[in-house]
């Protein structure tokens, strides 16, 4: 829960900053500001050549500007608490000296063990593309990826495919089917789309494949909901 928080106020910035600013800001903040440091979804030395070779080719369609590529950073805890408080007056939060040491769920483990991603956004079509790579310390069934590591990935690819929508988001509804287990450390591709916007859901969906394409490993779909700032403020 608490990773999940964390990611919801990093991307409460990125929203904050892409729809006052667009993506040039969003970029540049991404690259600049005190407060973010690395880009964790730039190519290190633990990914394959699979996902070196996934992420030149998106690379490369962001060149006409149809795609973009989505940095991956860290917030700073002083941010976060203040959402929090903001949007969640009547919260109880985790004591501040646990909230020092928080970090998001996806970039927590140590480069190459765990998550290894870069998310690719299409604004026009309103897809978002993940490719990811699960590292050793996924594993679920001996030799594959874990289930729920696979769901952290959906809910985050899809939470970044309501990019388009003004606001903040929480995930209200995940469907997963698995289909096909995923071998550890292999690279697949997760393919989001909108689907549609009623007042303040967004329904969402998306499938993960092999990098040849060949094999549904699984489908999702996903509902997400705009957090009203009127309710959280009573
Ligand atoms: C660069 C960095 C990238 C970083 C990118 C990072 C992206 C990461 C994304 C990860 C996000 C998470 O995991 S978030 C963590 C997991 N999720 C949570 O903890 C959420 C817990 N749930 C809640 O807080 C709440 O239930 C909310 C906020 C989801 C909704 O509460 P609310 O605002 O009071 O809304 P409410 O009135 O109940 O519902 C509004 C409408 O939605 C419908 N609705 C609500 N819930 C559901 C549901 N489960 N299934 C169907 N429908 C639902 C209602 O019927 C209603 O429909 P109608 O009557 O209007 O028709």
């Amino acid at each position: 829960m608490d990773g999940c928080l964390h990611c919801v106020f990093t991307w409460q910035k990125a929203c904050s900053i892409f729809h006052t600013q667009g993506w040039k800001h969003l970029r540049r903040s991404f690259s600049t500001e005190k407060v973010i440091h690395k880009d964790h979804s730039l190519p290190n030395p633990s990914w394959s050549k699979d996902l070196r070779l996934l992420f030149d080719q998106f690379m490369k369609k962001c060149e006409d500007g149809s795609w973009k590529h989505l940095p991956s950073s860290e917030c700073k805890v002083p941010q976060r608490i203040h959402s929090f408080k903001t949007y969640f007056l009547d919260s109880k939060p985790v004591k501040e000296d646990q909230l020092s040491q928080a970090r998001p769920f996806t970039r927590s483990y140590e480069v190459g063990q765990g998550f290894e991603y870069a998310m690719f956004y299409n604004e026009d079509e309103k897809r978002t593309v993940c490719l990811f790579q699960g590292g050793p310390y996924l594993e679920g069934p001996p030799g594959f990826l874990h289930g729920g590591a696979l769901a952290t990935m959906i809910d985050t690819t899809l939470g970044v495919c309501t990019i388009s929508c003004m606001g903040l988001f929480m995930t209200a509804n995940l469907n997963i089917n698995f289909k096909s287990p995923i071998p550890l450390c292999s690279v697949v591709v997760i393919s989001s789309q909108l689907d549609k916007v009623e007042g303040r859901k967004v329904f969402v969906s998306c499938n993960v494949r092999s990098v040849d394409e060949k094999t549904l490993h699984s489908d999702a779909t996903g509902l997400f909901i705009k957090l009203d700032p009127e309710k959280s403020l009573t």
